[in-house]
């Protein structure tokens, strides 16, 4: 029996993080001073050295080494190093643990020469420097050159050529990066993440071609799943990165569930008030999060995209991630950094030495402002360059005094929107520079290209004030690179509040609205007069950020986490009980003589809601509780049978099971039990004695107060329970409300009354104590084997619901109190010995199982002793068996309705008493939670869907009397 192992005392995350993180520093520190001694002290770490000029190497030329080339060869640290996760292979050897690092663009792109001839080429961009920082791991690239290859014998020199670079193509031919590239990523997804919405130009076109851009992007999606497949060994970290790959964790995972896969976006993600308005909105964050773990630079669109799942998928958002069934989806921050030694090395090299003269020569009766931006509408160019025109407006005195260079990197070329701001670039410059130059010279040098790593490095260095004006940045590592350099300058750096990097450098760096173009033109003013102590003081604060949070901290960071949640992931599942095994629970219905069969029913045997926590779910239609039409057919045969006794226990009230279940010839237990009725004859009450409602107005009044104010939130005022239910409204909101609701409960209508509470996802429920299903079913049960005057023990019993624990808010008296889970554990037949395991029949020898076909089936929870489980949990001195607890009750009529009928508490107890009512001896006692994977259930089923085909299955073998599966002890 699975007992209640959530309160197993694991060590937590962070008391794990926390060991390996010191374990990693050591091993670090271990490995610095180890390299130190073998090398002399020699290196540096500089994979590049200072080569500085390209090499011809077997038709494909080497990139320039200080730009960031990606060395030849292995090096790689070991996985124990790495990630506190050594990886053992059959010959018992630790390996190295490979990194797949998945992104859209490959590091270098491919620049043909001939036909089986390649030159490759440092990508520009964020990501690609980032990824370059990371030394030191075993790592592989796959994706795009950035190039069409159509033919095979250029497609095999490629492949050949960027195997020395430890990159594996990804082939796209042009439609494909038209539609997936520019179109869906580019054009949608891209404007989306950064705050522009969908298209506004050309509305109806790109509506139109929308569905065609989204089949491609899941297309190209699935071509680079296809290549991580064929690369993939077992044990690999796959990391993929970025919106273009949004599909692929859900890919991977469909081709292989065990493949750790991490996901890491670069952009923002936006407010699920944005996210929402996109078509494919619910596809992109399911297969997102199909991923293990999900990373982003900043907290905030961690959270962004915690609420698009809670709102849109109306899934569980926890501090952890997202839960799903029980399965989590790790979100969490990762800020990126850059390998700033990279750069100091760098200012030490004779050939930017020189440049930095150059430049400091021909500035020098100017203070240098730089701009280095991708030419991207989201990077706020024209934004940055009218605020540097109204400061010239504004200050004269300046206008020969300072120069902004704007490296502009053209990007995108092929998409409209960037051509358009091209242009609209230029005719900015050239008017300021119309406006302002002078014959000799221009305030505004424009270049619209890029510059390599050496030339970067030197303008990053004589900079007096960077400007970085972006609308939105995933992070920004401009602002970083500039911080690197400027060592000996100190520099100021003004950046916008909407990068990510504001989050990290915000305390040295000034920060500014780009869209106010007034603060930003008197930042720029404020910059350039700063005092020099003022300077030094905001850059150490920058400086020390950005060489502490390297690019490779990032990534080891973000893969030991990935490591670790795969590991988490893996002692949660073994906590979650198993499927129910069908085609044993069916073997063993077709075996027995007298089988109980107790469903529930909301979210057991209802159609599954699709869009549950979405706003628009049609909340007329899901109210009301309806059978699902599946099930007609098959609980008429299972009903119909006399061997069976069917009982429907549900929360709802009378008329929703009389309206349901009415033509059916079964039992009905509506209220949580506290009503029951055999279809056909009279509702009667189970009720305890003294049930208190007192409490039910002061309660009342407090749920209509907040369903007033939570709009489309209802409750339901039943006979012995009040429940306030938000699943329709802003989830969120719903929540507050639901904790402000239980404060104030608690500390006024409920403070002293005998009520529980029970905490659904999105509801409250208010019962007098003692109303659950778990104390219900003695009583059940009672009136059951009286009424049928039973003599043939009950040897089959089939328990299914979607049966909720008590409430989480108060959790610590979880275990005190009888809840409706505890009709799972009501039959266990080997819980601690009680007085009422007289009323079991008791095995005998001749009852015991002889034969193969009738041991418990191989499965561990038929084969682990459920006492001993009983014991370990946590509940074991708490928990109250309810067989035991309701022994002191007696049933009584009610003034609730007087047509209910009841029985005398003598007659109550008399199945209990003496009687041998149940023989269940561990193979034929199968209990199934529905929809929820953290129960006291031996088994689960996913949804209500896996219920209705497991129950067609049973009825379908029932009505034929044999089992179609010749060895029941087969799993289903
Ligand atoms: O490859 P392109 O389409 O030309 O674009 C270049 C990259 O741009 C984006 O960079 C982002 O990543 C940076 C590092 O994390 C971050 O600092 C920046 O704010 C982001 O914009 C894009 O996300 C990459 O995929 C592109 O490769
Ligand atoms: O001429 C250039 C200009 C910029 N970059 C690099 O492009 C990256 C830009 O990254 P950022 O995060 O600032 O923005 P992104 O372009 O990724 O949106 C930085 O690493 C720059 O060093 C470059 O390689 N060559």
């Amino acid at each position: 029996m699975p007992g209640n192992k959530y309160n197993s005392r694991n060590p937590t995350r962070v008391e794990r993080l926390l060991r390996e993180r010191e374990q990693r520093r050591s091993n670090r520190a271990f490995l610095q001073h180890d390299a130190g001694n073998s090398h002399g002290g020699s290196g540096d770490g500089d994979d590049g050295g200072s080569c500085g000029m390209e090499r011809e190497t077997k038709g494909a030329r080497e990139v320039n080494c200080e730009c960031g080339t990606i060395p030849n060869g292995e090096a790689g640290l070991t996985a124990g190093k790495m990630s506190g996760n050594g990886c053992k292979r059959s010959n018992g050897k630790v390996m190295k643990q490979r990194l797949l690092v998945v992104a859209n663009r490959l590091p270098v792109s491919a620049v043909r020469q001939g036909e089986d001839s390649w030159a490759l080429e440092i990508s520009a961009g964020g990501l690609v420097s980032a990824l370059l920082g990371v030394k030191d791991v075993d790592a592989k690239w796959i994706g795009w050159a950035g190039v069409n290859v159509p033919d095979e014998v250029g497609q095999r020199a490629l492949t050949k050529a960027l195997a020395e670079k430890r990159c594996i193509p990804v082939f796209l031919d042009e439609e494909i990066v038209h539609q997936y590239y520019n179109g869906y990523c580019n054009n949608v997804l891209w404007p989306l993440f950064h705050y522009l919405g969908l298209p506004q130009e050309d509305r109806l076109a790109t509506t139109r071609s929308f569905q065609s851009q989204f089949d491609a992007y899941k297309r190209a999606n699935q071509m680079f799943a296809d290549v991580v497949n064929q690369h993939y060994q077992e044990g690999d970290v796959v990391w993929c990165h970025d919106y273009h790959l949004m599909f692929l964790p859900k890919y991977l995972k469909e081709y292989n569930s065990k493949m750790k896969v991490g996901w890491f976006l670069h952009t923002p993600f936006p407010s699920s008030e944005i996210h929402r308005t996109l078509p494919s909105r619910s596809e992109l964050l399911r297969s997102v999060l199909a991923a293990d773990l999900v990373g982003f630079h900043t907290y905030d669109y961690a959270r962004h995209f915690v609420s698009a799942c809670t709102r849109i998928l109306g899934l569980e958002g926890t501090p952890e991630g997202v839960e799903d069934q029980g399965r989590l989806t790790r979100v969490a921050a990762f800020p990126i950094g850059i390998d700033s030694d990279r750069f100091k090395r760098a200012l030490e090299l004779p050939a930017v030495k020189e440049h930095i003269n150059e430049l400091t020569q021909r500035f020098a009766d100017r203070k240098v402002m730089l701009g280095v931006d991708r030419l991207d509408m989201i990077k706020g160019i024209p934004q940055k360059i009218l605020a540097f025109e109204k400061f010239l407006e504004e200050n004269p005195t300046w206008r020969d005094k300072v120069v902004l260079l704007q490296i502009a990197v053209p990007t995108r070329t092929d998409v409209p929107e960037y051509q358009k701001l091209t242009s609209q670039v230029h005719e900015i410059v050239g008017r300021i520079n119309g406006r302002f130059g002078t014959l000799t010279a221009v305030p505004i040098h424009h270049l619209d290209r890029s510059l390599d790593f050496h030339a970067l490095c030197a303008l990053y260095a004589v900079t007096d004030v960077a400007l970085v004006t972006s609308l939105r940045d995933g992070m920004n590592l401009v602002s970083y690179e500039f911080v690197a350099c400027q060592g000996e300058k100190k520099g100021v750096l003004i950046l916008s509040e909407f990068a990510g990097a504001a989050q990290s450098l915000g305390a040295g760096a000034l920060l500014v609205n780009p869209w106010n173009i007034t603060e930003v033109a008197a930042s720029i003013g404020y910059a350039l007069n700063m005092p020099a102590d003022e300077r030094e003081k905001r850059h150490r604060h920058n400086y020390a950020h950005v060489t502490t949070h390297t690019a490779q901290d990032w990534a080891e960071t973000f893969v030991s986490e990935l490591n670790d949640t795969v590991v988490e992931a893996q002692i949660r599942t073994r906590q979650v009980p198993p499927v129910l095994p069908t085609q044993i629970a069916i073997g063993r219905y077709l075996q027995s003589k007298n089988r109980l069969l107790i469903l529930g029913f909301n979210a057991t045997l209802t159609e599954p809601i699709e869009s549950s926590g979405v706003r628009g779910g049609d909340q007329i239609k899901e109210m009301e509780l309806k059978l699902h039409p599946d099930l007609k057919v098959p609980l008429t045969t299972l009903s119909n049978d006399k061997q069976t006794t069917v009982v429907v226990l549900s929360g709802s009230d009378r008329s929703v099971l009389d309206d349901n279940f009415g033509e059916y010839n079964m039992w009905l237990a509506a209220e949580n039990g506290m009503f029951l009725r055999l279809t056909g004859r009279e509702w009667m009450t189970t009720m305890p004695e003294h049930l208190n409602m007192d409490w039910v107005d002061s309660v009342k009044h407090v749920f209509e107060y907040f369903t007033e104010r939570t709009p489309r939130s209802h409750f339901e005022h039943r006979e012995t329970s009040l429940v306030w239910n938000y699943k329709y409204a802003d989830v969120e909101f719903g929540r507050l409300q639901a904790r402000d609701m239980l404060q104030h409960l608690w500390t006024g209508p409920i403070s002293n009354a005998a009520v529980d509470v029970v905490q659904g996802s999105r509801s409250v429920e208010v019962r007098s104590v003692g109303v659950t299903k778990g104390a219900a079913i003695d009583r059940i049960l009672g009136e059951i084997v009286h009424s049928k005057s039973m003599v043939t023990p009950i040897d089959y019993v089939l328990c299914i619901g979607h049966f909720l624990g008590k409430n989480n808010f108060h959790s610590q008296d979880a275990g005190a109190v009888v809840q409706d889970e505890d009709i799972y554990t009501f039959f266990e037949p080997e819980l601690p010995s009680e007085p009422v395991n007289s009323s079991r029949l008791k095995s005998n020898d001749s009852n015991k199982q002889s034969d193969d076909c009738n041991k418990p089936p191989p499965d561990k929870r038929l084969t682990e002793k459920p006492s001993n489980s009983y014991k370990s949990s946590s509940r074991t001195s708490s928990h109250r068996n309810p067989r035991t607890l309701l022994r002191s009750e007696r049933r009584m009529p009610t003034n609730h309705n007087t047509s209910v009928g009841w029985r005398s508490p003598q007659e109550s107890m008399s199945w209990r008493e003496g009687s041998s009512v149940l023989d269940l001896k561990g193979d034929n006692y199968f209990s199934c939670a529905v929809g929820r994977k953290r129960s006291n259930a031996r088994y689960l089923l996913n949804s209500s869907d896996d219920v209705v085909s497991f129950l067609k299955e049973l009825a379908d073998a029932a009505s034929q009397g044999v089992h179609s599966v010749s060895n029941p002890n087969h799993a289903g």
